[in-house]
């Protein structure tokens, strides 16, 4: 019987390419992933053989989103023995970096529906425990890269295996990802704080935050002259020349990278897994699609949630970790939200308000973990203003709850004054105001990526405790009604 690991070769397009891309992975296709706000030429002629086993999704300029380009109709044909598929989406280029968007109107089904299907041969993937396996089986016996891989620690050193994985792919002649490569984003492209410079990092605003970002970036370097060292084989050396390369995979595989349970015949295994197109769908906190494995015959399939509407031009976006605070996107990704609702202000005083009369101004209804705004109660006006910022703040407010004991609207409106004063002193504490970090983005577009991100995350800090000073503001003024 075949083992598990012997997948069928794929069918490269580039062998009969006699000039195949050089995998110089610090750049992107100049044709495709340019910087925000630049125009993406279209090329109507490809220089890969006219081999297509499924029909890439029309590639037209659109315009219901002016600002978004359509990617280069390349993306879509790299073809291997099996290949991606897509239905009814663009990729593009949006205010998020590379982005997925819906070409048509999705009406809500009782089901979920399939958007797009990769093949397990495209992905690169490493299981989480010993005895470790990878996908796909490109490493011939005795490859050093093997014994590198292998000297990790499979739980926890997931990020520096699927680099290694990357690299290994990039240098095989004739690889998917020798292709694929040209639609990441470059180093100066890349959110991830593993690139930023110390003075992007100090821009954080957050001690904490800097030397996590400082010990991640050692760890890495560490590795790098633990196995790139002068003796090491030209097949590894040539794989990162420098720990800038090395540094640059590693973002790659901790920002474009999901761990997921995957069953391959009768072997179930969670995975840590890069997944080519599935890569380019940004994050939300209220996502319209999610991931599922389909076992029979070993796809990764992105769905639209079960009565999801979907408009022409809407996003389609995964929730990249739930429950996480911003730092812990910022550390793995590279960017923040002024709307998370997970997000947390750590309040010292004594000063608590009643828990359920907050809730019940905002309607706000369902257990902490999973508070959400029921905006079938809410008027207009309230529905634009609770926004993932005034779920934070209903989780992280310090408050009471008693059965017995009605609220006394005087008392309430004492706390909630309490409360506001001491998110002042918060912002009054910070070396800069929102108005300020404004200010520093609109005056720098050209700015770095990282220094860029550092700063928004510091300016969503001061968006949400600004936030939380106005629902309580509201809820003074509500409190009797
Ligand atoms: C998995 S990739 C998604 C595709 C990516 N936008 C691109 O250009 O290729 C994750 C990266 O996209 C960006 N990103 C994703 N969701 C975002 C969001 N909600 N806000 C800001 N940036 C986001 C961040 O740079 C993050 O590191």
């Amino acid at each position: 019987m075949a083992s598990p690991l012997a997948l069928p070769a794929p069918v490269s397009l580039l062998s009969s390419n006699p000039t195949p891309r050089s995998p110089d992975l610090t750049r992107r296709h100049p044709l495709v992933r340019t910087r925000r706000n630049a125009v993406l030429p279209l090329r109507a002629s490809t220089s890969l053989p006219p081999f297509k086993l499924f029909e890439p999704p029309p590639v037209v300029a659109s315009p219901f989103l002016p600002d978004l380009e359509p990617a280069d109709p390349d993306f879509y044909k790299i073809g291997y023995a099996r290949s991606f598929r897509a239905y009814g989406i663009d990729f593009m280029e949006g205010p998020n970096g590379f982005g997925v968007y819906a070409s048509r109107d999705v009406e809500p089904l009782r089901r979920a529906r399939m958007i797009m299907e990769i093949p397990l041969e495209l992905m690169l993937t490493i299981s989480q425990k010993l005895p470790w396996m990878f996908y796909p089986d490109i490493i011939p016996i005795g490859h050093p890269i093997f014994d590198i891989i292998n000297s990790t620690d499979p739980e926890k050193d997931w990020d520096l295996r699927l680099a290694c994985l990357l690299l290994f792919a990039f240098d095989v002649q004739g690889n998917f990802w020798q292709l694929y490569g040209d639609f990441l984003p470059s180093a100066d492209e890349c959110t991830s704080l593993l690139l930023a410079e110390k003075g992007d990092l100090l821009e954080l605003q957050d001690p904490d935050l800097v030397s996590k970002m400082k010990h991640q970036h050692q760890r890495a370097i560490e590795f790098w002259e633990k196995n790139w060292h002068h003796a090491a084989p030209l097949k590894i050396m040539r794989l990162s020349q420098d720990p800038e390369r090395f540094l640059w995979a590693l973002s790659i595989a901790q920002s474009r990278s999901i761990s997921m349970q995957i069953r391959i015949g009768a072997l179930v295994q969670n995975a840590n897994m890069i997944v080519p197109y599935a890569d380019m769908l940004n994050h939300s906190f209220q996502p319209n699609c999610f991931l599922h494995w389909r076992f029979k015959d070993r796809m990764l399939e992105v769905m639209i949630n079960a009565g999801q509407r979907i408009k022409k031009g809407d996003e389609m976006t995964l929730n990249y970790m739930h429950g996480e605070k911003n730092n812990m996107f910022m550390e793995r990704y590279g960017f923040s939200s002024p709307t998370n609702p997970c997000d947390v202000i750590n309040f010292s005083g004594n000063a608590k308000i009643h828990r359920d009369s907050f809730l019940s101004v905002f309607n706000i209804s369902g257990l902490p973990e999973e508070f959400y705004h029921n905006s079938l109660l809410s008027r207009g006006e309230d529905s634009n203003f609770v926004d993932g910022a005034v779920i934070a703040a209903a989780r992280a407010l310090p408050s009471w709850s008693d059965r017995d004991m009605p609220p006394v609207p005087s008392v309430e409106r004492r706390a909630a004054r309490e409360l506001q004063e001491e998110c002042r002193q918060m912002l009054a504490s910070l070396p800069t105001t929102s108005h300020e970090d404004q200010q520093i983005l609109d005056s720098n577009p050209e700015v770095r990526r990282t220094r860029e991100a550092a700063i928004k995350y510091r300016l969503h800090r001061k968006l949400l405790i600004g936030k939380v000073i106005q629902a309580l503001e509201m809820y003074q003024e509500r409190i009797l009604f």
